[in-house]
């Protein structure tokens, strides 16, 4: 900390330090966030001890963050922290005392400066129930897991399907949450960097490339995102030549959108792409979708597209029933908030949804970390596998080496 006569200015690691301490310590329900490409960091705190659900008319949620698993929930619920304390954070410019409110003062002045958030975590709350899978580890799983979806697309049952694995990564006493965290800002400039503590449902850490809705004042938003390769070279976007299997692999993910677009008769939606973005270490093809609510006299598209749309094809598959069914029966875990939805609502009448994607569940002494392939009829097993550990290693390294 920096003190000058008037102010007190503080670095970030020291801001997220007080913010995880004090967090932990209450055992709160808290979120931070930073948007892709943006400069801000953005907070929600709420010491509330009973944990809100609410439904998915986002349209009249108070400001706050949702949080959604991969399943269906009864009454298609969503966990909610309410914006009860809500703090943006400017990265480029020295982060003050004086401008900080009441509730973040006293969490930055009550902390003890030498705890460890994460050994915090393991004492004090009650999130670390235990990952159970017999076999959502194993390559040899998740390439019959493959091939079980190439027999179902040749036999009609499907087009795609999206089966996922997971991978523990071991978390000893030094695992620093602080430097993980800012590594990921560091890193990851062009995806959704975030961290939720819900206590005794789930500790979770991300940086997720793909928007499931946006809405902006009038104007609504969505993506296709679809396809992978590592992103090699001095200039990866340039340099990238996709298969056709890959064009027609994202190329589903729009049709499912264009598809939802049909099923409420909206025509007069603009797409843009597929251009190649980039994710981290991945590359991937993506389509833009873009609606004026307005002018197409659709106030509530984004709670309807929201409901249309999870689970995309991008994380399901093609139909959706099938490739749900396929997932629940064969994959062998719950998939928890993995390929679920998350993100900051009415704030500033913007909401952004994102899939929880490259993301990681905290447990005491392990971080679980997700990841799944999208399968098509081309589709070879143990590239499949291997795209998953790519993916996984977004995270996973920086889990494991946030210093690199
Ligand atoms: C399922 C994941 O990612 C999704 C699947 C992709 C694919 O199959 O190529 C690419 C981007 C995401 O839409 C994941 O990251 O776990």
């Amino acid at each position: 900390m920096i003190n000058s006569t008037s102010t007190q200015v503080f670095e970030i690691q020291e801001l997220l330090q007080a913010i995880f301490t004090g967090g932990f310590e209450g055992d709160d329900s808290f979120a931070i966030w930073r948007k892709p490409k943006s400069n801000a960091l953005e907070l929600i705190y709420s010491p509330k001890e009973e944990i809100q659900k609410v439904n998915l008319e986002i349209e009249s949620l108070p400001p706050g963050f949702i949080i959604h698993p991969f399943a269906d929930q009864k009454n298609q619920e969503a966990f909610f922290i309410e914006a009860e304390h809500y703090h943006r954070f400017d990265l480029s410019q020295p982060l003050e005392l004086s401008d900080m409110p009441n509730f973040l003062r006293e969490l930055i002045e009550h902390q003890n400066q030498d705890a460890v958030p994460f050994q915090i975590f393991k004492s004090n709350s009650s999130a670390s129930k235990n990952f159970e899978s017999a076999y959502s580890e194993e390559q040899s799983h998740f390439e019959g897991l493959v091939n079980e979806v190439k027999e179902g697309i040749q036999k009609g049952l499907f087009e795609k399907v999206v089966p996922a694995r997971t991978k523990t990564i071991p978390l000893n006493s030094d695992f620093d949450l602080v430097k993980s965290f800012e590594a990921l800002l560091r890193k990851y400039p062009n995806a959704f960097v975030n961290f939720f503590h819900l206590p005794k449902i789930g500790t979770w850490l991300g940086a997720s490339p793909e928007v499931l809705i946006e809405t902006k004042e009038d104007q609504f938003y969505t993506m296709s995102l679809a396809g992978t390769q590592p992103a090699n070279g001095d200039n990866p976007i340039k340099s990238v030549a996709w298969t056709q299997k890959e064009i027609e692999e994202q190329a589903l993910v729009s049709r499912y959108i264009v598809d939802c677009f049909k099923k409420i008769r909206l025509r007069e939606y603009e797409e843009h792409g597929p251009k190649t973005v980039q994710a981290g270490t991945l590359l991937h093809l993506r389509s833009d979708f873009k609606v004026n609510m307005k002018e197409t006299n659709f106030p509530q598209l984004g709670s309807v597209m929201l409901k249309l749309l999870h689970p995309t094809s991008a994380v399901c598959g093609m139909p959706r029933q099938p490739a749900l069914d396929f997932i629940r029966e064969k994959e062998g875990f719950d998939r928890e908030f993995f390929a679920g939805f998350l993100g900051p609502i009415n704030i500033n009448q913007v909401s952004s949804i994102y899939v929880n994607l490259r993301t990681a569940s905290l447990k005491s002494d392990r971080a679980i970390v997700f990841a799944g392939a999208g399968v098509t009829e081309d589709s070879d097993p143990t590239l499949e596998w291997e795209e998953t550990e790519l993916k996984c290693a977004n995270i996973g390294r920086i889990l494991q080496n946030p210093d690199q």
